[in-house]
């Protein structure tokens, strides 16, 4: 049976890890491109269907993070923080974790809704590098899946974690940067007023964090939202500084 709900997906990660071929895998030729609004960064947007389900597949820029450096990143960021898609995919490049989980860290700030795909597994066998995926799963709180996008391998098990996710039969518990007890202490202070400016609708300490770090695009891009987010109106404006708290 078919209903007419259709889950989003978002493909995050850092460049070169897989990211558009594991959207090719997954939507084939159901995809088309473009450019997100008033950006000339490409919109690629695809979609699948799972067990008779529909999907909808967003394949984001590659950014080594998630701030304000550039409008990729801003794009990859508003996409997760406002759009809010059921599940973000986040891609990984096995042979080089280490660098590649700073991303990862990243969106489990952002989104508990997350599933780590562990690309390049082809690549990382062939090197003999070996990954416990029960621990690493544990460790982040949320379901690691590895595949190799380019061979088609573990696509199946994959698309079986995200419909399970979107069904809300996995619960996640995404670890948590703890950082030094100044900033934490910043954080504390700064939390309730970020309640109560934006409600409990957005990752409060996510944005308290950019708020500390004086990222004033992200309030541009909170104010530039059609239900107009600021609760308390004009006066929260793009002047408020973290900084002095
Ligand atoms: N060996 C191997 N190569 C892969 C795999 N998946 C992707 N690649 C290769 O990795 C390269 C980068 O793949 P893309 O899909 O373009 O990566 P991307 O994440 O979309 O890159 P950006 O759009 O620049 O962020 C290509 O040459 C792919 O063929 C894989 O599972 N194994
Ligand atoms: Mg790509």
């Amino acid at each position: 049976m078919t209903n007419n709900h259709e889950y989003t997906i978002a493909l995050a990660g850092n460049p070169n890890t897989g990211k558009s071929t594991l959207f090719n895998v997954l939507t084939g030729l159901r995809q088309h491109t473009g450019n997100w609004p008033g950006k000339t960064v490409v919109h690629a947007e695809g979609f699948f269907t799972y067990k008779d389900e529909q999907y909808r597949i967003i394949d984001l820029p590659g950014t080594y993070s998630l701030y304000s450096n550039s409008a990729d990143e801003e794009v990859a960021r508003d996409f997760i923080i406002f759009a809010k898609p059921d599940v973000t995919l986040v891609v990984l490049d096995a042979t080089a974790l280490e660098r590649n989980l700073n991303l990862a860290l990243q969106v489990l700030e952002m989104t508990d809704r997350v599933i780590v795909c562990l690309n390049l597994m082809d690549e990382a066998k062939k090197k003999g590098i070996i990954i416990d995926i029960a621990k690493l799963s544990k460790k982040l709180g949320v379901p690691v899946v590895p595949i190799s996008a380019r061979n088609k391998e573990g696509i199946d098990e994959l698309l079986e974690t995200i419909a399970r996710m979107v069904h809300g039969e996995i619960q996640t518990k995404p670890t948590k940067i703890s950082y030094s007890r100044t900033i934490e202490e910043k954080i504390a202070k700064l939390l309730p007023l970020v309640k109560e400016v934006i409600g409990d609708e957005y990752p409060a300490r996510w944005i308290a964090l950019r708020l500390l770090d004086g990222d004033t695009s992200l309030l541009h891009a909170l104010q530039s939202q059609p239900h107009h987010l600021l609760k308390g109106g004009a006066h929260y404006g793009c002047h408020c500084s973290a900084k002095s708290i």
